[in-house]
């Protein structure tokens, strides 16, 4: 089977408005409130003030809304539990089930799955962060009816260690690594039947490598500190490290990247992120794949996208700008966020996949279930 470098970036539209259906209930009247967070790329000189961020000191570029003192039992006004007050906006989607459903009514879902957070639970380790055999299945399960890609910041072949699921679609590095073979493709053509790689920031692969060990060789004296290679891009990890180190980190990222004029930062869950400055992420991974899957017509397709981090924002804003399906945001706390649901944990996202088997189980003629 030969590889085969895709060349060029696909061409969408962009229809501004969103559809009433998709939009949760309590929000069909009015202007979204969750509309202006995306990822955020971040000037090195940002970048020890986005650490004091994390310290505590949010900033005004942060995603993250200041979680509140008050606990969930604190009284039963909304005032006092912003969660509460959040799901209002960004509904559960296990509560909102049947309204997605409404809105996939005569439509093929596709789904875009995030691993880190979403798929598996975050750890200390980012070595560890395996999926329960649980999930796995529902993964599986959902595969069997949906298109389903996984989209990590990880690298492609470390994301695929984790998942172990040949008939799913991997994008890793942030979507900079998408690998689709023939059992992805909607056609059934001679020309489909050959994997294809699509890799936009494989000219920056030798930049990224001596990146990495630059960034190894910085950090190496921070108690804690764990540098992360995902091919395309680059993961400084500081959740183990002593939070008095943390902006130590940062100014080391900071110094080495003073070298790297065509990389850039972003920032996840106790991460800082180092990757190419090209125009490219989760949200313009999105748009390829259902571009290349045959699957970008709005009228037959609803694309469904889960995630827990900031990246995952790229995706939820490109569907909501789409106007052709729905971002679905795993957090424990009230986020500014693009997507229109929520989920508290990846084991509240098992139970939505589980729920769409079990609904399209339903939909099957009961000799087909046999
Ligand atoms: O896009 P994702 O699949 O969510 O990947 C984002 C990053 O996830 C991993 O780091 C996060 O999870 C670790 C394991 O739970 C945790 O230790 C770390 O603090 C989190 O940031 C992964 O290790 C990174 O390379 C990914 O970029």
């Amino acid at each position: 089977m030969s590889d085969h470098v895709a060349q060029s970036q696909p061409v969408l539209s962009m229809p501004s408005s969103v559809p009433s259906t998709l939009m949760p209930s309590s929000v069909t009247s009015k202007r979204h409130p969750c509309s202006s967070a995306s990822v955020t790329y971040i000037s090195r000189r940002k970048l020890v003030e986005v650490v004091d961020g994390l310290l505590g000191v949010m900033t005004p570029s942060s995603t993250h809304i200041k979680p509140s003192v008050h606990s969930f039992s604190d009284g039963p006004s909304d005032e006092l539990c912003p969660y509460k007050a959040w799901l209002a906006t960004c509904p559960s989607a296990l509560a909102s089930f049947d309204r997605i459903i409404a809105s996939a009514q005569g439509k093929k879902i596709a789904l875009f799955l995030d691993y880190d957070g979403t798929l598996s639970p975050i750890v200390n380790d980012p070595e560890k962060a395996f999926m329960s055999p649980e999930m796995r299945a529902a993964v599986k399960n959902v595969a069997k009816f949906f298109p389903t890609a996984i989209v990590s910041g990880r690298s492609r072949d470390k994301v695929f260690e984790f998942v172990q699921l040949k008939e799913l679609c991997y994008a890793g590095s942030h979507g900079m690594d998408i690998m689709l073979s023939s059992a992805d493709s909607e056609s059934k053509t001679e020309d489909d039947k050959e994997t294809k790689l699509f890799q936009p920031a494989s000219e920056f692969l030798p930049m990224i490598i001596e990146a990495y060990d630059s960034l190894v060789e910085a950090t190496r004296s921070i108690t804690g500190a764990n540098v992360e290679n995902n091919k395309f891009c680059v993961s400084v990890h500081y959740r183990n490290v002593d939070k008095q180190d943390w902006n130590s980190v940062a100014q080391l990222v900071d110094d080495v990247l003073k070298s790297f004029p065509h990389l850039k930062l972003t920032t996840g869950r106790k991460v800082l992120e180092v990757r190419p400055v090209i125009d490219w992420d989760k949200g313009k991974a999105v748009e390829f794949l259902l571009q290349s899957l045959r699957l970008d017509d709005p009228e037959s397709v609803l694309p469904i996208y889960i995630g827990d981090d900031r990246t995952d924002e790229d995706a939820f804003k490109v569907l909501r700008e789409r106007n052709c399906g729905c971002g679905i945001l795993v957090s424990q706390l009230p986020k500014q966020t693009q997507a229109f649901y929520s989920l508290r944990a990846p084991s509240e996202v098992m139970e939505f996949l589980d729920s769409l088997v079990r609904w399209k189980e339903q939909q099957q003629p009961a000799h087909v279930q046999e």
